[in-house]
């Protein structure tokens, strides 16, 4: 097992909500008080680079939004430029455009590639997005080497490995720069968790461990608060919830895309790395949890998983081969074998 790899997949971040609150509250939304932050969407007009593109014009965290796309980026990006925040939004379309769109990048964001459609697996996706994935990520190498890089396209298990070896093969890589978003298992077993156990969502929290798809999920209700008494068969039937949260949106979209607006999630992660270059001196806990914390350069310190329920571990235990497999097509397809 390639264990770097394996935690790069396995980082997951929820970002506290009350760090997030005090740099609003004391900075303000003012230009004058925040700092240069450029962000770049790549595969900005699709069904989650457009509500995405939307939150990160939102977001006063950030000065410049650069939208990314094949198709259909003017349109997106003259729309957003319109909304009065004060980020600057540029439209790039075309292989010529990326470099433009990248260069001096903090953030980027990588929702580009095709998405599922019922009956098929996150896995089914790779020959199309791998590809995709590996050229951007080869210009990103080029000319953003030092932006956190946030991988969305699926499968997220191989797709960010393939990013990984991209980064490596140009001298580089640096683990704690790259993520795979996987807030989506967050958001999905608090929620569920919030309406079996009846307490209010907001005040609830779940770490999940693993990967993003199926058993590769693991949420760990033992250590959800607050804590709920449930029966084993309901913290099984949670769990198996969570890992198909995915599946049951796409089957209710049936043949119009997966998940989309819950992505929107996504922008507490983006909070969380938008903050950390805001607040530079400390190491910031943004309560990447539940065994990464942020520093300056990105993830500071990899925590452990506490401790697990024998159903948890259990868990734990199948997910490695499926996780390991998916991380060595990655590498794999990289080096063409
Ligand atoms: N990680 C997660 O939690 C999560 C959640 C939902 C969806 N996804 C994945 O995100 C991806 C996108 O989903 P979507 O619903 O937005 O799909 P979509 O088809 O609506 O949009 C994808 C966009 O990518 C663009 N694109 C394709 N090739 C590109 C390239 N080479 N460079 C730049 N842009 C390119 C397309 O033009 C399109 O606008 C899918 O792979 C999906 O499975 C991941
Ligand atoms: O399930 C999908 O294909 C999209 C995404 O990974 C999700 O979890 O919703």
């Amino acid at each position: 097992m390639k264990a770097a790899m394996l935690r790069s997949v396995i980082r997951r971040s929820t970002t506290s909500s009350a760090a997030t609150n005090t740099y609003f509250s004391s900075r303000g939304f003012s230009s004058e008080s925040a700092p240069e932050r450029k962000v770049a969407i790549l595969g900005a007009a699709g069904g989650i680079g457009q509500p995405l593109s939307l939150l990160m014009k939102l977001n006063p965290l950030v000065s410049r939004l650069a939208l990314y796309d094949i198709a259909g980026t003017p349109g997106v990006a003259a729309d957003v430029s319109h909304i009065n925040t004060r980020s600057e939004v540029k439209g790039y379309a075309a292989d010529e455009q990326l470099g433009q769109a990248l260069e001096g990048s903090d953030v980027v964001i990588i929702p580009a590639g095709v998405p599922r459609k019922p009956g098929m697996t996150r896995d089914d996706l790779f020959k199309i997005n791998a590809g995709i994935v590996k050229s951007l990520c080869e210009a990103i190498a080029k000319y953003c080497p030092n932006a956190l890089v946030n991988m969305i396209s699926n499968p997220v298990n191989s797709t960010v490995p393939i990013a990984a070896e991209v980064f490596k093969s140009h001298g580089v890589y640096d683990e704690k720069r790259l993520f795979g978003v996987t807030t989506l298992d967050v958001v999905r077993a608090k929620t569920f968790y919030a309406g079996k156990a009846n307490v209010n969502v907001a005040d609830v929290n779940v770490p999940v461990i693993g990967g993003h798809a199926g058993v590769t999920i693991l949420p760990l209700f033992s250590q959800a608060s607050p804590q709920a008494n449930m029966s084993d068969e309901e913290i099984k039937a949670l769990t198996k919830r969570t890992q198909d949260g995915g599946t049951e949106v796409v089957e209710a979209k049936a043949g119009k895309g997966s998940a989309t607006l819950s992505m929107a999630l996504v922008k507490n992660i983006l909070h969380g790395q938008l903050q950390l270059f805001s607040q530079q001196q400390t190491p910031l806990d943004c309560n990447l949890i539940p065994y990464v914390r942020l520093g300056k350069n990105g993830v500071e310190e990899v925590l452990g998983l506490g401790p697990l329920s024998d159903y948890e571990q259990q868990g734990l235990e199948a997910l490695k081969p499926e996780l390991k497999s998916s991380i060595e097509k990655g590498i794999a397809f990289v080096h063409g074998n």
